[in-house]
């Protein structure tokens, strides 16, 4: 078994500069990362020695052990969730439903066949769960001289399968249009201005810790952190801890998984204990890019507050404003929040804002500062008082002073450990050809790796929310267990699919960038990239979900034509021996092509079910918000009507004005008398709504002129009164 494993090794090679992916490379698919089977997952985790982590070694770049506490849920967020109004069919069903009615259709084909006991013919492999034959195809064998015969024979590409539309391009996080990051050269004016912005270097530099108890860390923390199974600080806690405890503002960066979120928690927890207890009031901010990542901070920094007296609030959009305007109420000392909800209880929440906020961290700052939370973030600023102490972290953090300017710190540590974008030191990085003519095989690609070599705890990275859908459904299809996670789904949908992976119920979860930073689910043992991002901190951010905290990882990225410079960047970034090639057989990837285009009809089929069924829940919601509407009509009019810091239409117009000319949309030039509709602009879901409030209104107004007409009607018909 050994043996085997060493001679697939062969089939890895480390990617040179001057090798990337040479036109006559051998092609075949590597099997010796062998995931453990389901039953013996099962088995290991039912044994009782389950919290120790075997894998658990200290690395360089300051991982620790690993908490025997689970690190983080969503018990506040869980508490949050609104009621959902109706019941549906799930997206799962639908797919089950039709997995079942094609396996019966391929097992009448093979009965038909048999009765026709035509021997020599193959069965159409619609539906293969097995794979048997994949394993018996050749993955690891040597394929060099097929692989030259058939590339000699190399039909033109035909991307018919290629069932996935990148381009919709809505995602929450994915932003396009934007110069990739590059090596740009400092230059000697910038490196002055950062002179003088910057604290002096010496004051970065603090005595080195390797405990806790000698930060100065009161007790109740050190006990929440030993409950959390933290012994040692992380470098970027042990620099970061004691400078925070001084008041001064930070700018700190380090790589994925290196323990961010404890550097800057634990010096709150700890200012927040010496806090004045006569009145209380909310001391600190924590803005974060997305709800769940918020969910996530305030689930790690309430555990690591667990023995102190400090409170905290959830402030996310998806959850209930009400049951958020009354936990701000009770001023709670810590609140995580993102922006836009943040703003929403600013204006509209009675009683609640920041003016005694004395701290204010932005975590993933280096995303919180670019077009789109820009003028959410001034907003918030502005609310808070200009003597607060601010915190930075990210693990591709700038040290752009033009861009840090705009959260006004003052004169701000620099915390930079190690080299600033470089992926987590135990991240071995794969990439995998996509040929230029072949970009229709990216489907057949995916569903290869996943249905041979990468069979647990594997995110996968998809561009748009359409593409992330699409792949749900053929792996559903096919029998592989996948969940998916991006902004189309409700935010119940959201955290099930999280924790489904976190508790290893599923074993794929389909995501956009939305779960690209930040998010820390123990043993997510592959990240692989559909397509590579545009922004190298972003694949940054993507592969860093895994080898964390000291822990082995693995990226495997399908690298396209266009994606040269992005993977030039990716190796020169990393150690060479942690780069690969990963290569597939054509033969595998056409036959998983095969498998893909004999599904196409289901899987249009399971998408118009889809579009039904959501048609019928829109219409059974909106029955049920009118029947709500004369029920409670005076009640809801009789509400002061909340305010909003930007419409949808306001954000894209603020968007759109700072993108530069070439980009922005332009006027009908030939049409001066363009008149804008009520909805124009509107994203789809915007406009469903304000239709359907539009539609709410109508309705009401229709049942007073009914009541009136009635009574009209009534009084018209009552017998007059004799005069006297
Ligand atoms: N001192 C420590 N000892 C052991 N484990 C730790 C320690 N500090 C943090 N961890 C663990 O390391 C993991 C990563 O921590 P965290 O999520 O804070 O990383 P991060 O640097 O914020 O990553 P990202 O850049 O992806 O947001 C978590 O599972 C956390 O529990």
């Amino acid at each position: 078994m050994a043996k085997k494993k060493s001679s697939n090794n062969d089939f890895i090679m480390t990617i040179e500069d001057d090798d990337q992916f040479s036109d006559n490379m051998e092609e075949d698919i590597e099997e010796q990362q062998e995931q453990p089977s389901k039953k013996s997952k099962k088995k290991q985790q039912q044994q009782p020695e389950r919290d120790f982590d075997h894998q658990f070694t200290f690395a360089i770049d300051g991982g620790g052990t690993i908490g025997i506490a689970k690190p983080w849920d969503f018990t506040a967020a869980r508490d949050m969730l609104k009621q959902r109004a109706v019941e549906h069919a799930d997206i799962d069903d639908i797919i089950s439903n039709k997995r079942k009615q094609v396996k019966k259709e391929k097992k009448m084909a093979k009965a038909l066949e048999q009765a026709q006991a035509d021997d020599d013919e193959q069965p159409d492999a619609v539906l293969d769960d097995e794979d048997d034959d994949v394993a018996a195809d050749g993955f690891g064998g040597g394929a060099k001289d097929t692989v030259r015969k058939e590339e000699e024979n190399e039909e033109e590409e035909d991307s018919d399968d290629d069932t996935e539309s990148e381009d919709d391009g809505q995602d929450d996080m994915v932003r396009g249009g934007q110069e990739s990051d590059d090596d740009v050269e400092e230059t000697e004016e910038e490196r002055q201005r950062k002179e003088a912005y910057f604290a002096p270097e010496a004051e970065n530099e603090t005595q080195e810790h390797q405990t806790f108890t000698t930060m100065n860390v009161s007790r109740p923390i050190l006990k929440g952190l030993s409950n959390m199974g933290f012994i040692k600080p992380t470098d970027i806690q042990s620099r970061t801890i004691p400078i925070a405890l001084l008041g001064k503002d930070i700018c700190g960066g380090a790589a994925t998984g290196s323990g961010k979120t404890a550097a800057f928690v634990i010096p709150i927890l700890e200012r927040l204990l010496y806090r004045p207890r006569q009145t209380a009031s909310t001391r600190v901010l924590i803005l974060c890019p997305t709800r769940e990542l918020a969910a996530q901070v305030h689930s790690v920094a309430s555990k690591l507050g667990t023995f102190t007296d400090i409170t905290f609030c959830l402030c996310v959009g998806g959850l209930s404003v009400k049951k958020q305007e009354a936990d701000l109420k009770l001023k709670p000392d810590v609140v995580v929040a993102t922006p836009g909800r943040l703003i929403d209880h600013l204006r509209n929440s009675m009683g609640f804002g920041l003016d005694s906020c004395e701290i204010l961290v932005m975590d993933e700052a280096d995303r919180m500062l670019e077009d789109g939370f820009a003028d959410e973030l001034g907003e918030v600023i502005k609310a808070c008082p200009s003597s607060r102490q601010t915190m930075l972290f990210s693990a591709t953090m700038t040290d752009n002073v033009d861009q840090l300017i705009r959260m006004s710190l003052r004169n701000p540590v620099r915390l930079f450990i190690d080299k600033t974008n470089q992926a987590a030191s135990r991240l071995v990085q794969e990439f995998v050809r996509v040929r230029a003519n072949r970009e229709g095989d990216r489907s057949s690609i995916l569903l290869a790796l996943c249905r041979k070599v990468f069979k647990h705890n594997t995110i996968i990275f998809f561009q748009s929310k359409a593409a992330a859908h699409q792949m749900k459904i053929l792996f559903g299809l096919v029998g592989l267990n996948a969940g998916e996670l991006h902004g189309n789904l409700t935010q119940e949908q959201r955290l099930a699919s999280l924790e489904q992976f976190r508790d290893g119920q599923i074993d794929y979860l389909l995501a956009t960038d939305l779960a690209a930073r930040g998010l820390d689910i123990k043993g997510i043992d592959t990240v692989i990239n559909y397509n590579m991002p545009t922004q190298f901190a972003q694949y940054l951010h993507r592969v860093g979900r895994t080898a964390r905290a000291g822990r082995n990882g693995r990226s495997v990225t399908l690298v396209g034509e266009q994606d040269r410079k992005m993977l030039k960047m990716a190796i020169k970034s990393a150690e060479k021996s942690q780069v690969k090639n990963r290569l597939l057989r054509p033969e595998t990837v056409q036959k998983y092509r095969a498998k893909i285009d004999s599904l196409s009809t289901q899987i249009k089929e399971v998408l118009q079910e889809e579009k039904e069924e959501r048609a019928l829940r829109m219409a059974e919601m909106e029955l049920k918000k009118s029947e709500n509407m004369l029920e409670h009509s005076q009640e809801i009019y009789s509400r002061p009507a909340r305010t909003w810091f930007q419409t949808e239409t306001e954000k894209k117009a603020a968007q759109q004005e700072k993108k530069p000319e070439q980009f922005k949309k332009k006027k009908d030039a030939s049409n001066p008398n363009e008149v804008h509709g009520r909805y124009d602009g509107l994203s789809r879901k915007k406009r469903r709504r304000l239709q359907a409030m539009d539609e709410d209104e109508d309705m009401e107004k229709d049942a007073r002129k009914q009541v009136l007409a009635a009574k009209r009607h009534k009084k018209s018909t009552k017998p007059r009164k004799i005069k006297a």
